[in-house]
């Protein structure tokens, strides 16, 4: 570790004092900042619950992170490990539970900076495509880190097509084992976390050869270093990929099998089955064994991805009280940039949609929870609309907040630069969560399959087949439509139903107008395929739209819930408008494409936004901030 220059410690006494502009903010509230804490937490015991999980991590030097801008790669990813452990003794000694609450707060109080990530990963993975016995057998070993296990699917050719994955997995029915195999050079595992120096087993994502046929992509649990001296096993050449963008703390790795054997009982078996003579059978879907990956995209949203836009909102907003550049008025002292309405328009909207996005990732667990359940037994009718949602928010919190945090940096002037602010840092890490567990244009573009699905189905003649409801989430396609908005005056635009109904009157004419193109060019003699291509960009215009919808009318359902909390539900309004008024200017064009708003009518919305900026910083509370 580098010898560090002399840094600010707790022991320098101003490091300690609150800063009076701060002070004078934290009296300003007008609504209790304790019980937005109980709502935002899920409920009064867990706010307590939080804070005693928090006060424990952060009573043990072991996880103090005060270090990590000074350390090298190979330092960073040894305190992770420690962390990894470290934090698994006190789970253990306090009883906290692999997927209970305790560890959730925890994990989220080291801000994911602990190593065996993806050994968690391994375990989601394990328990959703394990039979019973598989999940009796390799859980418990995971859990008493007994073996370190990575989710070994991308390849160094292959990350998001699973179809070309080139890893075989062969059934050889006179051993009763598969051989599992990297062909080709592009083959090659590559980018899975706790792989690089970690792993003792992976979960390998092959294509299933059993009976003569290709079977698809099947998981395998493959050991790959010796339990005894760690030592890569007898056809396994593995290491770590190198210097990445940030995520130093995790030895992403690579991982080449040459002809492995493993037992057939090591192949997950949830929703497919090969017997000891070879025959397969199909217990799922094709993509059943792409269930892991939506388990993962829905945890990340609250676990991973949301905390980071919600940590660099802070870090901001302290810094635009306390920080006094320039004057309003001549006459005047040095204003604080958060007077300024520019720094207000860079924040609030941040502030606005961490909000909208963590009522909308708490009913997708809610939805996810119930669908799991489900899908595990083998009822995969919510699946569809689970695949688009958890596809669709992974894809637009992990832009939204990547973005979000980009705005906070810079709006915190040449200290936003300086890795102390702890803001470069955020904005690095959550640029990964855009591309893993699926890359956000593709997932992007798995929405628009389900809308142009969905649509078409609205379109199907009463008399045919029986039109099956929509799912929830697209019903608004099968509603009447107002061809005009009505807002006569700026305060119309503070009506949830108004912008509510504006944003579903765009996400359904986007959507529409894509499988317009769509069926244009096949009509005109184009094949699907290249039909599809040639319109993928108005598909991805359709999505977003239809994501945004989605986290309007979410924040919507959640304020309608808050009708007894009437100061909190007033606040929380306010954003509420601002993140449904932010996204209509911002895309102005697609509300003005139709006339579905005026010119004029654009204006009112302004005025109104231009209103809230002004009027949020006179009632944002900064006690929680
Ligand atoms: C603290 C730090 C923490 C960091 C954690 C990092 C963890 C990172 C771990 C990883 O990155 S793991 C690797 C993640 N990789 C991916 O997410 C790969 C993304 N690619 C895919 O999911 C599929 O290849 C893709 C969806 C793009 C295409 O699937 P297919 O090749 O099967 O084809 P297609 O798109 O035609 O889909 C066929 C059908 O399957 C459906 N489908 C696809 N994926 C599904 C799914 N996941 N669940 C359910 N259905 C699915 C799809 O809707 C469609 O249904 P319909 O025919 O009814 O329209
Ligand atoms: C920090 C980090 C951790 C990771 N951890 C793991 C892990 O633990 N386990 C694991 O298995 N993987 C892991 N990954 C890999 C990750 O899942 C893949 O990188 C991701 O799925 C994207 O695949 P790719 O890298 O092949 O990119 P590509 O799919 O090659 O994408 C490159 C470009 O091609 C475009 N593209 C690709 N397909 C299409 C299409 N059909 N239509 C339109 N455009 C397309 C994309 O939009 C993108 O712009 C990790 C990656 C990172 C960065």
């Amino acid at each position: 570790m580098g010898s560090p220059v002399h840094r600010v410690s707790l022991g320098d006494t101003w490091s300690r004092q609150m800063h009076p502009d701060m002070e004078s903010e934290r009296y300003m509230q007008s609504f209790d900042v304790e019980r937005l804490t109980n709502i935002l937490d899920g409920g009064a015991q867990n706010t307590a619950l939080r804070r005693k999980v928090e006060s424990i991590i952060h009573s043990y030097p072991e996880f103090s992170r005060k270090d990590n801008y000074f350390m090298t790669q190979n330092e960073r990813y040894k305190a992770a490990m420690r962390r990894a452990f470290h934090i698994r003794l006190i789970a253990q000694r306090l009883g906290w539970l692999e997927d209970g609450r305790e560890l959730g707060y925890a994990y989220r109080a080291l801000s994911g900076d602990v190593a065996l990530n993806i050994h968690r990963v391994f375990l989601k993975a394990l328990r959703s495509l394990g039979s019973e016995e598989q999940i009796a057998k390799w859980d418990p070993l995971c859990k008493n880190i007994q073996i370190i296990a990575t989710y070994a699917q991308t390849e160094l050719g292959h990350g998001t097509y699973l179809q070309g994955l080139e890893t075989e997995a062969t059934y050889d029915a006179a051993t009763q084992e598969f051989v599992i195999h990297s062909p080709t050079l592009t083959a090659t595992k590559w980018w899975p976390g706790d792989l690089g120096r970690s792993a003792t087993h992976a979960l390998v994502q092959a294509q299933l050869v059993c009976s003569g046929a290709r079977r698809g992509m099947h998981a395998f649990i493959v050991p790959i270093r010796s339990l005894r001296d760690h030592t890569p096993l007898p056809g396994i050449i593995v290491g770590d990929i190198g210097p990445k963008m940030d995520f130093d703390q995790m030895d992403n790795g690579f991982l080449q099998l040459n002809h492995v054997r493993v037992p057939r009982e090591n192949m997950l078996s949830r929703f497919a089955q090969v017997l000891p003579d070879g025959t397969y059978i199909k217990l799922g879907t094709a993509q059943s064994n792409y269930l892991p990956m939506v388990v993962v995209r829905v945890e990340l949203l609250l676990g991973e991805v949301l905390p980071t836009l919600q940590k660099a909102c802070v870090i901001a907003m302290r810094y635009s009280v306390i920080r006094r550049q320039s004057q309003l008025r001549p006459s005047d002292p040095e204003a604080k940039v958060l007077d300024y309405q520019t720094q207000q328009q860079k924040l609030f909207p941040q502030l606005a949609i961490s909000y909208a996005f963590h009522f909308l990732a708490v009913s997708l667990l809610e939805f996810f929870q119930h669908a799991y359940t489900a899908i595990l037994n083998r009822d995969f009718s919510l699946l569809p609309e689970l695949h688009a949602l958890s596809t669709g928010m992974k894809a637009m919190m992990s832009e939204f907040c990547t973005q979000g945090a980009e705005i906070c940096r810079r709006a915190c002037g040449g200290h936003g630069y300086s890795k102390l602010s702890g803001l470069p840092s955020l904005v690095t890490k959550l640029s990964a969560s855009c591309t893993y567990e699926g890359e956000n244009t593709v997932l992007y573009l798995q929405v628009a399959r389900f809308l142009v699905k969905s649509y078409l189905q609205t379109q199907m003649s009463p008399g045919s087949t029986p039109q099956r409801s929509l799912p929830p989430s697209v019903a608004y396609l099968a509603t009447p439509d107002l061809a005009r908005c009505p807002a006569q005056r700026a305060a119309d635009f503070l009506c949830p139903e108004l912008y509510t109904t504006a944003w579903a009157h765009v996400a359904a004419r986007l959507i529409k107008d894509s499988v317009h193109h769509l069926q244009t060019l096949t009509q005109s003699g184009a094949d699907q395929h290249e039909a599809w291509n040639q319109t993928t960009v108005i598909h991805l215009q359709a999505a977003k739209a239809h994501c945004y919808y989605v986290t309007v009318k979410g924040f919507t359902e959640a304020l309608e819930k808050l009708e007894n909390e009437s100061a909190i539900q007033q606040v929380l309004k306010r954003l509420c408008d601002l993140h449904a008024i932010h996204g209509i200017l911002t895309n102005s064009g697609d509300f003005l494409h139709d006339a579905f708003l005026s010119g004029a009518q654009v204006d009112m919305a302004r005025t109104a936004y231009l209103d809230l900026l002004c009027l949020i910083r006179r009632t944002l509370p900064m006690r929680n901030i």
